[in-house]
């Protein structure tokens, strides 16, 4: 089961701000009385009277293209079972969430109030106008069939029920590509199914036209196994009742079985159970949130096995979220009247086949793997994998063309590859990214504020995640109350309290003191210092007793920053330290700096920030473009800020010609590409917009980013402290939970770098 504060987390995360996971957007200008007009009365009479005349134009001129229904009535939600549907519209609202960030397809949820079929069918048919596809979601077989055979009759957009089709798909590529690795023939395998539902009835039969036989399948529901003779089985399940005599329960049937697939629910197989299984097993523990056996408790039984969950804690997540948002983005892409079996084993082979292929690396990081490859513990891709987009739903388009239910045809398919993989933007990757890539080596980060709930929540977050080994610094007593209160689990990390004279503390003291006894300090006033926490986590960073610093949380920034300064100092050749903000926007990342320390940079200091931004950019994987911008373009004012940025740019041509950077320009010049080119075709930024932004002074800089921030709806991450010799980093007074982490990620990031700086230059000394 989920810890405690685990599971208030989730709670949390939903009722935080604005309740629930989505809300709508518009699309079109709103901000002017002209724009109004069009938007609705009177303009909007126009594309009424279009659609009027010629229906089909209702895919010009509204949303209904790329708007799917999610719609359920909560009768198996989840492996929760019958709940009702309100209690089903968080998992329906996380859909539209997943439809959105994984296809960019706009979803509307609806929760429907009845468990009639005629009821249901109707209201779905009456919706028809609005939508341009429907996922049914979460309803309880047998009712799920008759269903969604009806509205595929009736209705004329694709329609799929995803616990049906959308696991069949996900499990069969699993299955072809487990039974590769085991060894074994799908026209061979003994395959025990449990579960009789939505699900296991339709993931059976793709299984069986896949090529596993009948005869070597057998299926259980509640009641147990599925025999002619049951007079509760409806035509659909009784499809897959068997003659087999030998068996009576779940454990005879998976002694000498090849395949477990569950579809049931948690906790119902055991590792006994496992050990009578054939060699090499493949287990399919598909049930949500609870598998029926643990991803744990199976490998340990069998070392021989292939064991998949619907989790995505664990290696090998088989969850139609690998399915649904492709198999409907190639589905509306091509405008199909339906999803056929065709476009279904389409989408299975392709999810096969992309296992095979080589892991792009950004997969590998974002999961904290190194060398993700084909085999035991990968036989599908991983829902991160952003290749999915383009392999599962170009393969679902040509499928539905192919066989003749698209209403649209692709002819040009290296721009349809183009268009799917920009429709995924890139507005959280690359922090996704920088966490697997902080995973891969955590590193000790020591937290001068540990007495504070919002930093040991941190801590725990990153600990759990496998981000840092925290060192908490501050009073031992209070920082385990606070542990308590909140069930926080952090017993086995190591606490220091500076005040209690710390064992190190006078070999720190002697040093701080050698340092700075010609600059006004007595040892006995270095001793004080060193019972500050700050003090004290910068030094155990620089003796290397922790790897980075994190804190400011509750103390303004100088405060904070001049202990480390006289600790660790510098970079040797850099005069100067600055603060940079890495702002997550929906066009991607774009840096801000100096938003932290320079009040007034003269030209020499602007591009000493300058070239610090760019290494540090690139640190992040991040190939950057800059622009030194000011409220002049190229000349165009004269003035003190003008000035300073023309000659920055200048000096930063003549001394890093290979450098991308241009300048003097307004912020919306540099940032959007086609502006530039048509006013200032010269300017060598020109074909992408600029990702990297240097400010004039620390009021532009720091307005503009906490504008963004707060107007803008953009993530800040920061400040990123750069120029420091070792990673210490400061976080924004009253920083929130995620922002800790945020910055702790980063920290975690910049030690690698660090380090790895470090060992290349001690190679070049050797
Ligand atoms: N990983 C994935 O992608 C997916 C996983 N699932 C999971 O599969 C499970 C079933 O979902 P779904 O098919 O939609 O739901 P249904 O309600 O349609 O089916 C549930 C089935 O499980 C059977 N069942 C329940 N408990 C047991 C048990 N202890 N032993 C044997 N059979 C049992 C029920 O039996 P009876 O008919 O007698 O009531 C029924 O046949 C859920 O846990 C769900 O989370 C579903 C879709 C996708
Ligand atoms: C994943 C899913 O759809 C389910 O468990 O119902
Ligand atoms: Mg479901």
């Amino acid at each position: 089961m989920n810890k405690p504060n685990r599971n208030q987390d989730a709670l949390n995360y939903h009722a935080k701000g604005r309740p629930g996971k989505i809300q709508v957007v518009p699309t079109k200008p709103t901000n002017s009385q002209r724009d109004l007009t069009m938007a609705y009365s009177p303009g909007v009479a126009q594309p009424c009277l279009r659609i009027a005349d010629n229906v089909d134009d209702v895919y010009k001129y509204t949303a209904k293209g790329n708007l799917v229904a999610v719609i359920s009535n909560g009768t198996a939600v989840l492996g929760l079972g019958n709940i009702g549907a309100e209690a089903s519209k968080p998992v329906m609202e996380g859909k539209g969430l997943l439809f959105k960030i994984y296809a960019d397809i706009d979803v509307f949820d609806l929760e429907l109030n009845t468990t009639d079929v005629d009821e249901f069918v109707n209201i779905v048919k009456a919706l028809e106008p609005t939508f341009g596809g429907v996922n049914l979601e979460d309803i309880s077989a047998p009712t799920c069939f008759e269903i969604e055979r009806r509205l595929k009759a009736e209705m004329k957009i694709p329609v799929m029920h995803d616990d049906q089709h959308g696991t069949a798909i996900i499990s069969g590529a699993a299955l072809i590509n487990a039974c590769e690795i085991q060894g074994k023939k799908l026209d061979k395998i003994k395959m025990v199914v449990n579960g009789a539902g939505a699900a296991a009835v339709s993931c059976s039969k793709m299984y069986l036209s896949l090529g596993v036989k009948q005869e070597n399948l057998v299926m259980f529901d509640i009641n147990g196994l599925l025999t002619p003779d049951r007079t509760d089985l409806d035509d659909i399940r009784l499809q897959f009742a068997t003659q087999r005599k030998d068996i009576k329960i779940l454990a005879d049937a998976l002694k000498g079985a090849d395949v477990f697939i569950g579809l049931s629910a948690g906790n119902v197989v055991t590792p006994e159970m496992l050990k009578t299984m054939a060699k090499n097993p493949i287990v399919f523990a598909m049930a949500n949130p609870e598998p029926e056996i643990s991803y744990d408790l199976a490998i340990n039984a069998r070392k021989d096995i292939v064991m998949a969950t619907g989790r995505s804690d664990y290696p090998n997540q088989v969850n139609n979220v690998l399915g649904f948002p492709y198999i409907f983005r190639g589905a509306l892409d091509v405008r199909a009247t339906a999803i056929n079996e065709e476009m279904k084993i389409a989408a299975v082979y392709a999810i096969a086949e992309m296992a095979k292929k080589p892991v792009p690396e950004e997969v590998n990081m974002a999961y904290n793997i190194t060398n993700l490859k084909f085999g035991r513990d990968y036989i599908i891709p991983k829902p991160m994998d952003q290749r999915l987009i383009t392999e599962v739903s170009a393969a679902v388009a040509k499928a539905a063309i192919d066989s003749g239910v698209a209403r649209k045809v692709i002819t040009d398919w290296d721009a349809y590859y183009e268009e799917l993989r920009t429709r995924l933007g890139g507005n959280d990757k690359l922090l996704r990214n920088l966490t697997g890539k902080a995973k891969q080596s955590p590193k000790r980060v020591v937290f001068a504020e540990a007495d504070t709930y919002k930093i040991l929540r941190a801590a725990q977050i990153v600990k759990d995640e496998g981000i840092a080994t925290p060192i908490l610094l501050g009073n031992s007593q209070k920082i385990k109350e606070i542990l308590r209160e909140n069930d926080l689990d952090l017993d086995d990390v190591q606490i220091i309290d500076p005040k209690d004279g710390g064992e190190k503390c006078e070999e720190y003291a002697q040093y701080l003191y050698k340092k700075r006894q010609r600059r006004g300090l007595t040892l006995l006033e270095t001793r004080k210092l060193l019972t500050d926490r700050n003090y004290y986590g910068a030094c155990m960073v620089q003796f290397g007793e922790a790897d980075a610093l994190i804190s400011g949380l509750t103390k303004n920034y100088v405060t904070t920053i001049k202990p480390a300064l006289q600790i660790i100092g510098t970079e040797p050749g850099v005069s100067r330290v600055a603060g940079m903000y890495m702002m997550i926007t929906q066009k991607g990342p774009v840096f801000f700096g100096d938003t932290t320390v320079n009040v007034d940079p003269t030209v020499q200091e602007l591009v000493d920030i300058t070239v610090l931004m760019e290494r540090s950019v690139k640190q992040l994987g991040v190939a950057p473009r800059m622009a030194v911008l000011s409220y002049s373009n190229f000349g165009s004012n004269d003035g003190d800020i003008p000035d300073k940025t023309r000659e920055t740019v200048k000096v930063l041509h003549e001394q890093y010609p290979g450098m991308v950077v241009d300048g003097d320009m307004q912020a919306n010049f540099a940032l959007n590409a086609n502006l530039l080119k048509e006013n200032f075709p010269f300017s060598t930024l020109n074909g992408k917009p600029a990702n990297t932004l240097i400010f004039p002074n620390l009021e532009s800089g720091n307005i503009a980013y906490k504008l963004l921030q707060e107007i803008g709806g953009a993530e800040a991450v920061g400040p990123i402290l750069l120029g420091m010799k070792k990673p210490v980093h400061v976080l924004q007074l009253g920083s929130s939970v995620r922002e800790i982490v945020n910055m702790i990620t980063i920290a975690v990031v910049d030690a690698q770098e660090k380090a790895k700086a470090g060992s290349k230059n001690n190679t070049k000394r050797k």
